[in-house]
């Protein structure tokens, strides 16, 4: 039967006054039951004891005034009657054209009613009796269904349901999910606290959102046909892995609150959910694991809310450097690292070989992937070419393979010594690879370069990053293997490998390969290490290239074994002593110094062009300050403002170091500026300049200082060694005392020739090099220390660009 207009204008005119809204939103069935007694006769009041929906009632609630289904009549689409009590409401049988019908807050058990409604679209019978699952036939058209808050235990099959949409079964004691497989138009389904073992029967659908919230699941499972889901609730549940979410590549927003997920890696199941916005594990035990936040943020970088917390720019950013830095990054924290250290040390000065404190250490590192052959490659050019390069020895906390020997492979060391070796500052690099650490020490870098000789030494990628961020400055040749399947068997013959470590090898073969594509001029060289003969080969030409070596082969026939270490240290201080006194057109007093010289040429005209461009004159300036500091202490002229101040003794250097000073020009004047230690750095430009005064000094009295000559060191070798032997001052002979105030304007100190280091035994070849400055250890103790740490801060700061170069390039 329909409702007419007619008839429900009669019906609404009984309840003038009590619009549905105000029946809706406010539970007064007791107030208008006695603010309106002409609409109560005592049947209506009756029924309305009993539960019972009246006629009288139901024209209360109708709205939405429509055509009918059939186009025919106008009719009332929607009845709203909740809280009503009702326990019987058989007579919305007669309301068939009804589309949308809500009945919540009651005591219905029965609702078959609504197979007389074929027309309704909209059903909410939540909070009410019910237990029989869609007690009615269906209405072909019901697209959303509510039966929350209800006493349904079972599913029934909803074949005939092709049209529902949206189901929601929330609050009911369902156990198992079932009949919804031909509901080819459901896209949301909330099953939330009910009794569900298991998620299933859900093949297939088209679903969008799925909740299934408060339940008793332990898995997820028999969702990955699932493709459209979007929105996923799983809270409340006891599930312990994300595993099955993995094909769902529509999901948007996870929510897994209340759950037992403890391990970090169960998000790498999300990983490829490239949708996934919103994650919520909040009260799982994974929330204490280290860095969770972090952790998860960065397996899972697209998410912009966890835990309901917005994801912010700065901890993605973090969380991408904690869990992948960048080589670069990895690099600068070694750095970082080995920096700071060192600088809680006591410092010492390594002058070696070289001409000024600002100039590196030449050093070759052979760089490649594991047991590409640069270990071995690095020994022979060392054995080979043993006036050049001596080997440096890396620590490592590994255990020595078969044949390794202690020192000279690696300085094998347990954990806990090269973690307190990095706490002494001990290295210049760490890294760790397989799960050892290895470090190349500042000692073995040195202890190479006191013999005169560039240190040579093999290292993985990250390490050369690492070295790239210090003051060194090696020449890198990357050792490639390219035949894949070679790399692999010789490192099976070594027999040392697990297949996870040669996995790790060969996949590092493509990052070596693709920094040296993406980063020119990274690697100085690379050389193909398929082949261990020629990859020799290559190398020793390319080393003779740096040497220039092949040039003295052709023109002298000069023999590379024997040839003097001292001449390459001798190229190198004539080269820098042009660069010392000269001001701008050092390049071209270098060609006028030796024209002939073709590695003089290449060598120092690639300097300028590196350091001539990047200087300011304040930056030259105090460049030329900075060495004249440190070519005082390297000859021994102890800083001003100390030896006033505790008037130590010192032992007065050879008058051969410092030719200048023998005639007691030296002045030591207080007047000078610098009575404390930096006063150094502020004294005027120029300094260095030949002829130019010291700093302070009177310009006719004052020493020139000039770069040590190496061989005029020599010449007078037999008399600073017998100096020495007999415990003297080697030339207290030209050596006044020290005055009793030195720090009296125009005072005289002879400058000093560093103490020799303790500890160290002074044989007569370390004594030779000490004193050619081949190797001159000076250890900072007492006083010298604040002083030499200036010097060294200040070396550190413009870092170093002077190396070995080839003449050939
Ligand atoms: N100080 C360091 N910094 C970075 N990498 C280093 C350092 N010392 C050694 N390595 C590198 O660590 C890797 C592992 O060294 P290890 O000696 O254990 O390997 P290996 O199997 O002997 O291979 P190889 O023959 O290349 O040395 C090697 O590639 C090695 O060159």
């Amino acid at each position: 039967m329909s409702v007419s207009v007619e008839q429900a204008a009669v019906l609404n005119s009984q309840t003038a006054g009590n619009s549905p809204e105000s029946w809706d939103q406010d539970d007064r069935k007791t107030t208008l039951d006695t603010e309106s007694p002409q609409v109560k006769n005592t049947e209506e009041l009756n029924n309305m004891e009993n539960g019972e929906l009246t006629e009288d009632e139901v024209s209360k609630h109708l709205s939405t005034v429509g055509r009918s289904a059939t186009g025919l009549q106008h009719v009332y689409l929607s009845l709203c009657l909740p809280r009503k009590g009702l326990k019987n409401v058989s007579i919305l049988s007669n309301y068939i054209h009804l589309e949308k019908l809500e009945l919540p807050n009651n005591k219905i058990k029965d609702l078959s009613c609504v197979s007389h409604m074929p027309y309704l679209i909209i059903l909410d019978a939540s909070h009410n009796e019910i237990s029989d699952f869609f007690g009615f036939q269906p209405p072909k058209n019901l697209k959303e269904a509510d039966f929350s808050h209800n006493r349904i235990s079972s599913m029934k099959d909803l074949s005939a349901y092709t049209s529902l949409r949206k189901l929601i079964l929330d609050y009911n004691s369902i156990g198992e999910i079932r009949g919804l497989e031909k509901c080819s138009s459901l896209t949301h389904l909330s099953m939330e606290h009910n009794k569900i073992l298991r998620i299933g029967g859900l093949r297939n659908l088209p679903l969008r959102q799925l909740c299934l919230k408060g339940n008793l699941l332990k898995r997820i499972e028999n969702l990955q046909t699932l493709r459209s889901l979007q929105i996923l609730d799983l809270s409340s549940n006891r599930i312990q892995s994300l595993s099955g979410l993995q094909d769902l590549h529509l999901l948007g927003n996870i929510n897994l609150e209340s759950n037992m997920i403890g391990e970090i890696k169960e998000c790498s199941h999300l990983q490829y959910l490239l949708l996934l916005r919103e994650l919520n594990l909040k009260r799982n035990p994974i929330q204490e694991q280290p860095d969770y936040r972090l952790a998860v943020i960065f397996i899972l970088n697209h998410l912009t809310l966890l835990d309901e917390r917005p994801v912010s720019v700065e901890e993605k950013v973090s969380a991408v450097n904690k869990y992948d830095p960048s080589l670069e990054l990895v690099a600068a924290r070694d750095h970082m690292t080995h920096v700071m250290y060192q600088y809680m040390q006591p410092q010492g000065i390594f002058d070696s070989t070289l001409p000024s404190l600002d100039t590196p250490y030449p050093m070759l590192v052979l760089t490649g992937p594991q047991a590409c052959g640069k270990r071995e490659l690095a020994h022979k050019l060392c054995h080979e070419y043993s006036d050049y390069f001596g080997y440096g020895a890396c620590h490592t906390t590994r255990g020595p393979y078969f044949g390794e020997e202690d020192g000279c492979d690696y300085h094998f060391v347990q954990n806990e010594e090269f973690q307190n070796l990095i706490r002494m500052g001990y290295f210049v690099q760490t890294m760790q690879y397989g799960g050892n650490w290895y470090g190349l020490s500042r000692e073995a870098i040195e202890s190479v370069a006191r013999e005169g000789l560039a240190c040579c030494v093999h290292m993985e990628l990250e390490g050369v990053f690492s070295l790239k961020t210090s003051y060194f400055e090696p020449r890198y040749i990357l050792l490639l293997p390219t035949k894949t399947d070679d790399y692999i068997l010789h490192m099976k013959a070594r027999g040392f490998y697990t297949d996870a470590q040669i996995e790790k090898a060969v996949s590092r073969i493509d990052l070596y390969a693709k920094i040296h594509r993406e980063r020119p001029g990274f690697f100085d060289s690379v050389i193909l290490s398929d082949d261990r003969k020629q990859a020799y080969s290559a190398l020793k030409q390319l080393i003779k290239e740096y040497l220039g070596l092949e040039e003295q082969e052709k023109e002298g026939g000069l023999s590379i074994k024997g040839t003097p270490q001292i001449a390459t240290a001798d190229k190198i201080h004539s080269l820098l002593s042009v660069y010392n006194e000269g001001g701008e057109s050092t390049a071209a007093k270098m060609i006028e110094a030796d024209p002939t010289d073709a590695y003089s040429q290449t060598y120092y005209s690639k300097i300028q062009v590196r350091l001539l461009p990047q200087k300011t004159s304040a930056e030259l300036a105090s460049f030329h300050r900075r060495q004249q500091m440190v070519r005082e202490a390297l000859v021994g002229k102890i800083p001003r403002a100390y030896t006033r101040l505790f008037k130590r003794h010192v032992h007065a250097a050879p008058s051969l170091l410092t030719p200048h000073s023998q005639s007691g020009d030296y002045n030591e004047d207080s007047s000078s500026g610098e009575s404390c230690p930096s006063s150094g750095l502020s004294s005027s430009a120029g300094v260095l300049s030949v002829g130019s005064p010291a700093d302070g000094l009177d310009a006719a009295t004052a020493p020139k200082v000039e770069p040590l000559d190496v061989s005029m060191l020599g010449q007078n070798l037999e008399t600073i060694k017998d100096h020495m032997e007999s415990g003297l001052s080697p030339d207290s002979s030209h050596s006044a005392p020290e005055p009793a105030s030195p720090g009296r304007p125009g005072s005289n100190a002879k400058p000093i020739l560093p103490p020799i280091p303790q500890g160290r035994k002074a044989t007569e070849s370390e004594s030779t090099q000490q004193l050619t400055g081949q190797a001159g250890q000076v250890p900072l103790q007492g006083l010298m220390a604040g002083f030499l740490k200036l010097i060294l801060s200040c070396a550190y700061e413009m870092r170093p660009r002077l190396h070995f170069e080839s003449p050939a390039k």
